[in-house]
């Protein structure tokens, strides 16, 4: 898979192990007489090629942002794989836990002084924020799972730079930023990960040291889940419920050290370690921490939104109570790029593999097909394609929003706060849950090869799947966001103005039935539709409750189910609009064929999601059957007119193959060559005769045991 990297061969002990058992796999598997196994690139493939009918890098263009943007992309990636040393020889996924980690970190630390010397140099830190997704998509040369430096620019710098006071943060940045110190976020604990209010370490303030007490109670106050955590970090940002003249005011950031930054021991009143293996994110060492009474100074708190003077006296800054929590609505839109990135590669692996691949017969006798010409198998990836634009589109516009309301707050205007959370919270619902599941799809679609390890799915998978759970659970964030719609629904009932993403509202309450129309347009109108009688019927149904007896906080609660349907199907509606009026926006000055083909895509997308939601529409809009039965129709086209194309469009996401790491979807297609390739690097191969065949196997098959 992509260039191997000679380099390191000596630098680790399981590569001396795979230099053994390669001998071992030429004398006994012959794979140099297979005659099968070539070196040239798949005709099928390359077929798929020429009759794409669009020009590829107009498309990469469009995605990235701009030519420019594409070029910086291509420099930066080309800085870091040119390196030479970013592969493993040794699949990173058949070494032990510890040996894992290990290669991790130096690949990190690699990965870090490209980033440090050549890439920073060359950006500034816009690389760390607008333009992270480039050093994203490079960190995956590295990494088949995950760096434990992630959680360092994720979320510790970031919190400094969202947190910190001006003077915090030229203290901690260029010390930071220059890997001098590496740090992680530490707010969940064993007890509690949403309800953050409820977290249970304390950080007491003392006047006579002017020193914080940092403690943990009891053992579900310990600090659960930090990435990065259990071996890697000195540093960390550590969320507590602070203490001061008696009083609790709750929960504040602290930067905290907790190893020694020479012997990395871990400092008196730390204890510190991983928490053992989990689905994914097994490079990443997530860690457990707890403290005994134990000592920061008072200037360790960040203090950008409130202070605590040095006699004690509490001191709040900011205007909104919830700016303590804007490290976590920065890290949820930077995950709507993220998971769009994973999304695309995903669909590059499956589109490429079902060119490749040929099974069954449509007709009997006749040349098996490519399996991407069943329209089933259609059916599956292109809306994968389509989602991976939708979530691309969507993330920069959410990042357009998120900068905006930034600099309003910049002003001291806090006012677009609460919609910024709102769509925050939902758009990370949304895109994470769609990926993770459309991924999967995507695996399914790859049949048993799907299945393996390097074909990179499960590990997209495994990584992606945890993106729904943490930075705030699906479930969670969307009744965050029905919360504000339900107060958006009331303001609109009585006429008072609301904000843009919710202006649909102000037509819907006076409950006029939407005619259904099968244009984009009417789509994403039906959409909204569908989204406001979800909310509505969450409205009548909270006040039925309280009109029974019910507090408010009951009828919410019972209402849960669907306010969560509500959110979702606002946000599906945001998402629909935004995906067609950007795609419209960016493919105004496009060649003719790729204005097609964008269009067909965000067609596909629209149909797809009305299709799925055929009951909504039935039941909100005064959609009928054959209106639904034109849908479909034209959906089947679609798949059909985006066939020829498919190979085209994933190419468009420009992924190279150091990147995307896939024994399925590399450009050129050798899937079954790469396959054999990686199976033989399999320690099991490393030897014709496993000694277990000797210590148990024998004596059983003998009777002996
Ligand atoms: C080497 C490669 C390098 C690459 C570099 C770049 C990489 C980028 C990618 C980054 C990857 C990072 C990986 C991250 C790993 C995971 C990290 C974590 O999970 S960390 C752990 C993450 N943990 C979580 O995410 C925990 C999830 N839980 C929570 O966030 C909170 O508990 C809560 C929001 C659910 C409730 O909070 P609570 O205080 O109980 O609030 P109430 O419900 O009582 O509502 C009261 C009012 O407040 C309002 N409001 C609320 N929030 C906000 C807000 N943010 N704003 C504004 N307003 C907000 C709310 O609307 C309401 O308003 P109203 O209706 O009254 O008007
Ligand atoms: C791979 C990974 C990496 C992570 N990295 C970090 C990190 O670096 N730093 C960090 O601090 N944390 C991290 N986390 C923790 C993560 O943020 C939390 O797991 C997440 O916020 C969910 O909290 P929880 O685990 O307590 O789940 P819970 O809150 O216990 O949720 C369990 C279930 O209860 C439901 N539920 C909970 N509350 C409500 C409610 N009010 N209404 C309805 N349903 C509810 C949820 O929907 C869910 O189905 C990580 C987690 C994972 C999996």
């Amino acid at each position: 898979m992509g260039t191997r990297c000679e380099g390191l061969r000596d630098s680790l002990s399981p590569i001396a192990y795979y230099e053994e058992y390669s001998h071992f796999r030429l004398d006994c598997l012959k794979i140099d007489d297979n005659k099968e196994l070539s070196m040239s690139a798949n005709e099928d493939l390359a077929k798929e090629r020429a009759r794409c009918d669009f020009n590829v890098s107009e498309i990469t263009n469009i995605l990235d942002g701009g030519i420019e943007r594409t070029k910086q992309r291509k420099k930066i990636e080309s800085i870091a794989l040119s390196n030479g040393k970013c592969c493993d020889v040794t699949p990173e996924e058949t070494l032990g836990p510890k040996e894992r980690y290990e290669n991790a970190i130096r690949k990190s630390c690699l990965y870090t002084k490209i980033v440090k010397d050549q890439v920073l140099t060359l950006t500034g830190l816009e690389v760390l924020g607008s333009n992270s997704s480039v050093l994203r998509r490079t960190a995956d040369a590295f990494f088949k799972d995950i760096s434990p430096f992630l959680l360092h620019l994720g979320m510790f710098v970031p919190t400094i730079m969202g947190q910190g006071t001006p003077e915090q943060q030229s203290y901690w940045l260029p010390r930071a930023l220059d890997f001098q110190i590496i740090g992680t976020y530490a707010q969940t604990e064993l007890g509690h990960g949403t309800f953050i209010r409820g977290l249970e370490t304390t950080a007491t303030y003392d006047p006579d040291t002017e020193e914080f007490v940092i403690h943990s109670p009891r053992l579900t106050s310990y600090k659960w889940w930090a990435g990065g955590l259990g071996k890697t970090s000195n540093y960390c940002i550590v969320v507590a419920q602070l203490y001061t003249q008696g009083k609790c005011y709750g929960i504040h950031p602290f930067i905290v050290q907790i190893r020694d930054e020479d012997t990395h021991m871990p400092l008196p009143g730390v204890r510190v370690g991983e928490i053992g293996p989990r689905m994914g994110f097994n490079t990443a060492d997530n860690g457990f921490l707890g403290f005994d009474h134990y000592r920061i100074p008072r200037n360790h708190m960040l203090m950008k939104n409130s202070q605590v003077l040095k006699d004690g006296t509490y001191v709040k800054v900011a205007s909104h109570s919830k700016l303590t929590y804007g490290t976590m609505v920065f890290v949820r839109v930077m995950l709507v790029n993220e998971v769009a990135f994973n999304l695309a590669k995903a669909a590059t692996i499956a589109v490429r593999y079902s060119a490749v691949r040929r099974q069954s017969e449509k007709i009997s006798g006749e040349p098996e097909p490519q399996i991407i010409d069943y329209v089933t198998q259609q059916h599956k990836l292109f809306v994968c394609i389509a989602t991976a634009h939708a979530l691309q589109l969507s993330s920069n516009w959410l990042w357009k929003t998120f900068s905006a309301v930034l600099a309003d707050m910049r002003g001291g205007n806090t006012e677009n706060l609460p919609e910024l959370h709102a769509l925050s919270s939902c758009l990370k619902a949304l895109s994470t849950s769609d990926s993770a599941a459309l991924i999967e799809q995507c695996r399914l679609a790859c049949g048993g090869h799907g299945y393996m390890l390097s074909s990179n799915l499960p590990l997209l998978y495994s990584f992606v799947t945890a993106t729904r759970t943490y930075e705030g659970d699906y479930t969670v964030l969307l009744l965050q966001t029905a919360r504000f719609l339900i107060k958006a629904w009331e303001q609109a009932e009585s006429g008072n103005p609301v904000t843009p993403t919710v202006s649909y509202m102000e037509e819907a309450v006076v409950g006029n039935k939407y005619k259904w129309n099968g244009s984009a347009e009417g789509i994403i109108k039906a959409a909204y539709y569908v989204a406001a009688g979800k909310i509505s019927s969450s409205v009548t149904s909270i006040r039925k409750r309280m009109k029974n007896g019910k507090a408010f906080e009951d009828a919410w609660e019972l209402t849960g189910v669907q306010l969560v349907a509500a959110a979702e199907a606002h946000c599906r509606a945001v998402i629909c609009d935004v995906y067609r009026k950007e795609t419209v926006r960016l493919t105004a000055n496009s060649s003719p064929n790729v204005k097609t083909v964008m269009d067909q895509l965000n067609m596909l997308y629209l149909s797809h999601w009305a299709l799925e939601r055929t009951g909504d529409l039935l039941r909100y809009t005064s959609t009928t059957e054959d209106d639904i039965i034109s849908c479909q129709q034209r959906y089947e086209e679609l798949l059909a007119a985006i066939r020829p194309n498919a190979v085209g469009l994933v190419d468009a996401f420009d992924f190279p193959d150091e990147i995307l790491q896939s024994t399925l979807g590399a450009y050129d297609g050798r899937v079954y060559e790469r396959l054999m390739e990686e199976a033989l690097k399999s320690p099991l191969n490393a030897e014709p005769v496993n000694r277990s065949f000797h210590q148990y196997l024998k004596p059983l098959m003998q009777g002996k045991l």
